[in-house]
């Protein structure tokens, strides 16, 4: 079975509280980005689980890899499953805030559900995603939500604006850890309630729309807010980092393709719409 692990981008990210066990409590809008890999799982012609991975290189060790960790979080609990094939052509950035890793890992689990006949339903697929990460839940129905807690509750969010609005996201080459950039974030009562702010207009997100991560990443890493100049320069009504980075990504209503944008040539550029 061939599926394509989208990204996502995040519309706001505020984050409240540190919570005893290390992690924070936050409150985010989540929707898909139509940036992929692809993943293909398949029946193993011998009896070992094998991942092959092509595309970008994926760090670490492929045992850990988040599709190879899918797979042996379901033979625990069903330990009559056969092996499979896992090819994995990774194009999505990595360390990007774009989810990349945790798309993987949930659509590797709906597409095991389907090829290993478990029959689990959502909710089933969304407990195991939550033990793979906080965002791989969202993967699992795919659709704009807003996510609270670790970022693995979630409730469904429509977000009619973005229907005919064109998207640049741009990566500037730059790996930032998820657990780092929590780690340098002083959590902080929301200045503007989230699902009111992106109920009004795109023009009006960048007086009420924030990314908490910004504010603590931007004397480390000043291209992050060059690449929303940039963006804004170019007549963004909105941009934004998407979740703790790298990327950045710009939004312009009611056009079919965002303009083009000079970037250094190292960056790597999605257009698009959402
Ligand atoms: C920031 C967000 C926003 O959507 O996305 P990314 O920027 O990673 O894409 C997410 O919260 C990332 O979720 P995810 O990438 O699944 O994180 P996990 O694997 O669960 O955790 C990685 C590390 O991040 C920190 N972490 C994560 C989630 C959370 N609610 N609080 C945390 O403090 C912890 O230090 C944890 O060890
Ligand atoms: N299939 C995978 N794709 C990407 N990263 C993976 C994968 N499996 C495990 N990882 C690990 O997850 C880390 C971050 O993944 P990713 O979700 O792409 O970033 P982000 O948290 O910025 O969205 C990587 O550093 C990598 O070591």
């Amino acid at each position: 079975m061939l599926v394509f692990p989208n990204a996502k981008l995040n519309l706001g990210l505020h984050i409240t509280a540190r919570r005893p066990d290390g992690f924070h409590t936050l409150e985010t809008a989540m929707v898909p980005l139509p940036w992929t890999d692809a993943l293909e799982i398949l029946p193993a012609a011998e009896g070992k689980t094998e991942l092959t991975l092509t595309g970008r290189p994926v760090p670490g060790d492929p045992a850990s890899n988040l599709c190879v960790r899918a797979y042996e979080l379901l033979r625990a609990d069903f330990p009559q499953v056969p092996a499979v094939r896992i090819n994995l052509h990774k194009v999505v950035p990595i360390g990007a805030g774009l989810g990349g890793g945790s798309a993987d890992a949930a659509f590797a689990l709906k597409a095991l559900n389907i090829v290993l006949n478990l029959r689990l339903t959502e909710q089933q697929q969304e407990a195991y995603a939550r033990r793979l990460g906080s965002d791989c839940a969202f993967f699992i129905r795919n659709l704009s939500a807003l996510a609270t807690g670790r970022g693995d509750e979630l409730t469904p969010l429509p977000l009619p604006q973005l229907a005919s609005t064109a998207c640049k996201v741009v990566y500037p080459n730059l790996h930032i850890s998820t657990a780092e950039a929590y780690a340098g974030v002083t959590p902080r009562a929301p200045q503007h309630d989230l699902r009111t702010a992106l109920a009004g207009p795109i023009e009006t997100w960048r007086e009420t729309v924030v990314n908490d991560f910004e504010a603590s990443l931007a004397p480390k890493f000043p291209v992050l807010e060059q690449l929303k100049q940039q963006l804004y320069a170019a007549g963004a009504a909105y941009a934004s980092l998407s979740g703790s980075g790298s990327a950045v990504f710009g939004l312009w209503p009611g056009l079919e393709t965002p303009p083009a944008v000079e970037f250094n040539a190292n960056f790597e550029v999605w257009n698009g719409r959402l």
